[in-house]
């Protein structure tokens, strides 16, 4: 039975200054390395092994999945990095606090912006400075699909088509594997794989740094899962 474990990255220093981040890439803090190094000993405490890792092309995530698997001794197993995997794309509230946010645009639309799975926030243009069309990571994309901010259902539809190409094939072929991502990409994950609608995945939340265990069975039908 393959195992399939999702991991919001640890806290990050924007996490920490409670600024919307998106596709910027912040480290984490110290709190957010002390979280991913403790999702490593209880993922070793239980016993989960490791074929495969996947998580995006963001700092936070790829350190989450190197603390966690240097602490549970499977650092060596191949990994792929993805930029569907991604944050999704916060747009041009990237770098903005959310309290201040909030009180100048009031709490729900704040979290409409959040929350919603179907309202875009405000974009960014591609000629912005803070784009990602200039940002090398991103220079194999076609500039049509680099986005200027994503809502849950964009991220969605970015983030499956890696699901159905790499990480369900491995899943069917027995191989447990680990995603270090976000809270809104795996949100985007969660939704697809237990089949929640687009009303209540509004309240789902991802915490960082906990390990979510699927036991899937081999049509990939979810028979467990526990948060550790
Ligand atoms: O990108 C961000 O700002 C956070 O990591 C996730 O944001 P959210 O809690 O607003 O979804």
């Amino acid at each position: 039975m393959p195992k399939l474990v999702f991991i919001r990255h640890g806290q990050s220093e924007w996490n920490l200054e409670n600024l919307f981040t998106g596709w910027v890439d912040v480290n984490l803090s110290e709190q957010g390395e002390q979280e991913a190094k403790e999702a490593g000993r209880k993922l070793k405490e239980a016993g989960i092994e490791f074929d495969q890792a996947y998580t995006s092309v963001l700092t936070r995530a790829i350190k989450t999945l190197h603390f966690a698997l240097e602490e549970s001794g499977q650092l060596w197993i191949p990994e792929e990095k993805t930029w569907r995997l991604n944050e999704r794309h916060y747009g041009a509230l990237q770098g903005k606090n959310k309290k201040a946010a909030a009180e100048k645009y009031g709490d729900e639309q704040v979290h409409i912006w959040r929350r919603s799975y179907d309202v875009l926030p405000p974009l960014l243009s591609a000629d912005d400075e803070g784009s990602a069309a200039n940002d090398r990571r991103y220079a194999n994309l076609d500039p049509r699909i680099v986005p200027g901010g994503e809502n849950l259902k964009v991220t969605l539809e970015r983030v499956i088509p890696f699901w159905e190409d790499k990480i369900a094939p491995d899943l069917l072929a027995g191989k447990n594997v680990i995603i270090a991502a976000h809270g809104n990409s795996l949100r985007a994950l969660t939704k697809y794989i237990e089949q929640i609608s687009d009303a209540d995945i509004m309240g789902v939340e991802m915490a960082t740094g906990q390990p979510v265990v699927y036991d899937l069975d081999d049509k990939l039908n979810i028979v467990n899962k526990e948060k550790l």
